[in-house]
Parts: C-alpha cells; structure tokens; sequence
C-alpha cells in the first residue's frame, strides 16, 4: 500500500470518527424517547401512533398522546409500511440527505475495509511478502536508515588506532569510489565484508568511513531488526533492502550485530527458529543474486564471529574478514586525541598519560571518557577541560563515582591510610614493578581506598618475578595494620584472596613452581554470568595437597619479603599515612617525595592532587590495586 493511498484511509477513517460523533450530537439534541420494535408494532396495532417519519431505518413519530418517540426498525422490513397505512398512521419520508447516504455507505463498508486491510496485512506477514505485489506494503520494508554521503562526514581519520582494518578496508574504498575501473582490470571485489571485534572498537565508525571515504550512500540496519515477530517479515525486509540499495549503488549496506541473524542454522532447540533462518536465507540468496561489479558491498559487525552459519563465510559472501581490535597504547592515544579535538582541552592534558592509564579500554570506553571528562569540567564551570578532570573521569569510570558521602570514623580512616600506605611503599621499594601513580583514602565503588600503579606499557605477558612482587604489594596493606595499629582488618580479605589466586594460577596454569610446567586439574571452560571462568578440577589428594603447599610457600616467602620493607622503612609508612590523612590523595611526585625521605609537597592545582572540598571524616580499609591488569585477566579485563 503506497503512503498516499495510506494517508486516504487514515482521513476516511477521521471523517467517519467525526461525523459519528457529529450525528451523536445531533441525535442526543432531539430528546425523543427511545422505544423498542415491538412496542412500537404493538402500538401501531393498538392504533396509538398518530404520525411517524421515516428517515431509513429511523423512525421519529407521535403517539396520539402527543407524546414524541423515536424507534429503529430492522433493516429491509417491507411489512411495517403497510402495517402502518393498514393502521391509518401519517407517513412522511425524509428524503435522503447527502452526508447520510455517504455515512451510511461508509459506515456500511467500513468493517469490510478494515477486514480487507487485516487481511492483506497477514498475508503479507506469511508469505513473505508474496501478496499484494513486491515492495506494495509498507509492512515488510526494511528498516534500513540510509545516510547520503551529504549527512555522513565519518571519515577515516575519525577512526584511529585501527590501522591494520584501514589499510584492508582500503581497497574496498577505492572501489566503490570508481566500480568500473576495477572492472575493466577484472579485478575481483569482496561482496562482504565482516568486521569482527569486541563491543566499542570501532566497527559502526569503521563501515561509516568507509562509506564516508568514498562519497557513497550508507545504508544500516542491526541484525535484529530483521528478526520478527512474523515469519517472513524479515526475508522480506532483506529483499527491500537489497532493492534499495541497488537502486543507489554504489553504496555500502551495513548489518549490525550481523549474529542475531546470522547464527548456525539448526542450532536452536526443535528447529523453532524459522523466522530467522528464512531471514538467514534470504540474505545469502540475495549476496549471491548481485554482482560484485554492481557496486554493492555487504558490510556486517559481529563480536561473536564464532557462532555465525560458516554460509555466510564462504567465498563470494563474507569471504573478507577483518578483525577490529581492542586498541594499544598508542591506539588509545590517538583515540583520546580524535576525540578531545572536539572540546577544548586545557595545555596540561597529556593523551599519553591517559593511554597508560586506561588498559582495556575500548574506543568507546575513551569517548565515553572524554565525554565525562568534559562534564566534570563544566560542573565546575571551567572553561577548559584539564588533566583533573580527565583524572577524575577515569577514576570514576573505572573504579565508580567517588562515595564521598559515605561517612567513616577517624579510626577508619586512619586504617585506611596505613593500609594503603603499605601498599604503596612496599610497590615503590620493589625493583621493576608499575610506577606508584594514586595512593587515595577516598572510597571508591566497593574499594574503600586505592593504590594504583600505572604500567607504561600494555601488558600482555608477566614473568615470574612479576607476579611475586604483585603478590608482596597485595600483602603490603596487611602488613602495615599488623605493624602500625597491631591489628587485623577484613579490609584485606580482598587483597588476601586475589594474592591466593594469582599463587595458585603459578602453581598449576603456568608451572612456576617446583611441580614443574604442567597444568593441574582438568580445565573446564564454564560460561557464567555472560563470562568465561576456566575451573580445574579432578586433581588426586596428594597432588591437591602439593599444590596447597607451594602456593603457601609464594606466599609466605612475599609475605615475608614485604614484611621486611616495611618494617626497614617504617618512617615512610607513618610519613605517607599522615600525608594521605591531611591530603586524601597522593600523585606520583607527592609520592616521591616521600620515598626520598621528604614531606610531601603541596598537592597541585589541577593536577591528580587532593580535593581540598573533602573532609569527610574516616576511611576503612579496603584497598585495592587498580589501573592494572592483574596478572591472569586479559588485558580487556577492569579490576573492580
Ligand atoms: N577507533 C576509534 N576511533 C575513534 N573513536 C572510536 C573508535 N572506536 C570507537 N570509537 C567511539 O566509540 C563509539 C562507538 O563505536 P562503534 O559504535 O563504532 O563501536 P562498535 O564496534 O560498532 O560497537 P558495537 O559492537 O557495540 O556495535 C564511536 O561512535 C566513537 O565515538
Ligand atoms: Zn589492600
């Protein structure tokens, strides 16, 4: 059904609406008593009606009381005239008037219409599209947006830090910006294109620029989109877009979360899953229905290439795969630089700087930064926004806000200071481990204070040494309670639990103990919670009391070894405490400072220092080593 012919119905539909209510108003201005049929046939036969007119299937009268009613009679009643001449009754007719021989006629013809539209409506939804003609109905159009290269201005230097996918998406560029020149070298073009990367990397932006690139129209659609209620809905709305998309080629089609249709067919429970295998069809019929020199190419986005249909992988349909990575350290430099072009960043901010500090993050993760940053900046009406604010921002998008309200007793807070202070001086006093970037008493999401060191590279790798000063850094906060306060706090539990964990993946996932390079246990990959968790189990008693042993053993020996710095260092820990109970925050020269045996110097304006708004009272415990990724998470992984 076209639009115009739509919007005919739709006005029908209003006129009838208002002239019902129209001749509601009238009817209800005439307070003539409602009689039924029969009363009134009764009537008539007992020769009370006096005069009647009929006005089709109305009738207004008097009864010979005087007395006005009005009655309706059944439809096509050829008996009740002669009954009423038989009776002697005066008969007018009202002639019939424009508007009601109109409403009578629509009124009459209105349910037919509308059943006549729900049907055309469902056969439309069953057979793909098979009634009223292709492209006839609106219903099973594609939802595709298109963008002309007028309202696209994405262009490859917008996307940073995925060079490998530009340089293969390249070509694809130079062909579309000239369909025939490839065609005349015989050159063969990849009808599709799938890009597959982690959620935020950069695929909607990457397929956008290339359609940017090449000053070709742009059209998106998410996989699940096509997936419909209705079988058939979704095969038809891959044809349309296909139809569309031919009449402006060249041009780029781009299917999002492409999984949603496109997983292993005959992979769902008792093959109920017809809708999206129709769609599925669909698609790979019309990739191979097109020519690859018309000037078409198929664009799709994927995070989970593991479960697509291998159909759509073969060669003339998704034959060109590239993988949009999570972006580096130099990556996300350049990504914060894209993105801080469009605020006005203050002088001090270095994108470096963030870029070391943001391991893991996705491209959108860092707009999402900068975006937080800039709020944080005009929350305090400043003009522009500065490295405090970019701090600020990571902080809170890491770790969660900063919970300034939570209310903690000065014996808290002082637990927490020396706690941290622990970590920070045992991380500072061991060779080769992460530059100490924030020590904090604030509590943050669940943490109650932080150490956080900053790797000045992105780390994919740890050596064994690694891992044990990591494990003496996590002792580190223990320690100082035993020693300064003699006291234990669970605010270690966390620490104690993730130094367990990383001495036990020594021992048995990456052999760094005596029981040599093998895995113990059997892995099993479970998925919970939308995450893998690896779990080894079937290990005999004595290898399990092995195991138990050598991670008891690292342990001890960190535990020992940080004992020690502390203890030798004493004067640190009590100067970096005090300093965290005056300031709340250290940065890394405060910090320095310290560990050359001096006060701290006064926090910088505008650098990671202290918020001097911030007297909350107390702190307790918790600390955590964040701003890292820990040996063992994937460098994606956030500590929380
Ligand atoms: N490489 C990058 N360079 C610059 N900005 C980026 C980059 N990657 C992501 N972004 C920013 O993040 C936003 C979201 O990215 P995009 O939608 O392209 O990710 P995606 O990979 O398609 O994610 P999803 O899988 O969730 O659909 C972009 O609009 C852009 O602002
Ligand atoms: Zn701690």
């Amino acid at each position: 059904m076209n639009n115009v012919l739509k919007n005919v119905l739709l006005w029908v539909a209003i006129g009838v609406i208002l002239m019902l209510v129209f001749q509601n108003l009238n009817h209800s201005s005439a307070p003539a008593q409602v009689m039924d049929f029969s009363t009134f046939v009764s009537s008539v036969k007992q020769g009370s009606v006096s005069d009647v007119t009929i006005d089709g299937n109305r009738i207004d009268g008097a009864l010979s009381s005087g007395q006005q009613f009005r009655v309706y009679t059944p439809p096509n009643d050829t008996q009740l005239v002669p009954q009423l001449l038989a009776a002697g009754v005066k008969i007018s007719v009202k002639p019939p008037e424009g508007q009601s021989l109109l409403l009578s006629i629509l009124i009459s013809w209105f349910p037919m219409l509308l059943l006549i539209g729900v049907w055309i409506f469902f056969m439309r939804q069953m057979g793909g599209g098979g009634a009223g003609g292709r492209g006839a109905m609106t219903f099973g159009r594609s939802r595709a947006r298109m963008l002309t290269d007028e309202n696209n201005k994405v262009t490859f230097a917008d996307v940073a830090g995925v060079e490998e996918a530009k340089e293969e998406l390249a070509e694809i560029v130079d062909f579309l910006r000239d369909p025939q020149k490839f065609q005349r070298l015989g050159g063969r073009i990849p009808k599709g294109v799938l890009l597959m990367g982690s959620p935020g990397s950069g695929k909607t932006l990457l397929a956008r620029a290339i359609a940017g690139e090449a000053r070709v129209p742009f059209f998106s659609i998410s996989g699940s989109d096509f997936v419909e209620m209705f079988v058939g809905v979704g095969a038809s709305r891959v044809r349309d877009m296909f139809e569309q998309a031919k009449k402006h080629a060249p041009c780029i089609i781009f299917i999002d979360e492409i999984d949603a249709v496109g997983r292993q067919r005959g992979a769902g429970l008792g093959g109920g899953n017809d809708e999206r295998e129709q769609t599925l069809n669909q698609l790979l019929v019309e990739m191979d229905g097109f020519e690859g020199t018309e000037g078409i190419i198929v664009v799709a986005a994927t995070n989970r290439p593991d479960v697509l249909d291998p159909a759509l992988l073969r060669p003339g349909r998704f034959d060109r795969q590239v993988t949009v990575p999570l972006p580096d350290i130099r990556g996300r430099e350049q990504i914060l630089q894209v993105h801080m072009r469009k605020v006005p960043v203050a002088p001090d901010v270095d994108a470096r700087v963030i870029a070391r500090g943001t391991p893991g993050f996705s491209g959108a993760d860092l707009a999402n930064l900068v975006n937080e940053a800039a709020l944080m900046a005009a929350r305090k009406s400043k003009r522009l926004v500065d490295m405090h604010d970019f701090e600020d921002a990571k902080d809170k998008v890491m770790m969660g806000a900063e919970r300034k309200s939570v209310v903690m007793s000065d014996k808290q807070r002082e637990t927490t200071a020396y706690h941290e202070s622990g970590h920070a001086v045992v991380a500072k006093l061991l060779p080769g481990t992460d530059p100490v970037h924030k020590v904090t008493i604030i509590p943050r999401g669940r943490a109650l204070g932080l150490t956080m060191q900053l790797p000045t590279e992105d780390r994919f790798n740890y050596e064994r040494n690694d891992l044990l000063s990591n494990i003496s850094i996590l002792m580190g906060g223990r320690i100082a309670e035993e020693v300064f306060l003699n006291q234990m706090t669970t605010g270690a539990g966390n620490d104690i639990e993730r130094a367990t964990d990383l001495a036990r993946r020594m021992v048995t996932q990456w052999g760094m103990s005596t029981l040599g390079p093998m895995v113990i246990g059997e892995k099993e990959e479970e998925v919970f919670l939308g995450r893998e968790i690896t779990k080894h189990s079937n290990i005999s008693e004595e290898t399990a009391r092995t195991v138990d042993e050598e991670v008891r053993r690292i342990i001890q020996d960190q535990y020992q070894i940080a004992r020690g710095l502390i203890e030798g260092n004493r004067d640190k820990v009590e100067t970096m405490a005090r300093a965290l109970l005056k300031y709340e925050t250290l940065d890394a020269n405060q910090v320095n400072d310290i560990m050359s045996g001096h006060d701290p110097r006064p926090p910088q304006e505008g650098g990671a220092g202290p918020t001097p708004s911030n007297p909350p009272d107390g702190a307790v415990a918790e600390a955590d080593k964040a701003g890292k990724p820990l040996p063992g998470l994937q460098p994606g992984e956030r500590p929380v």
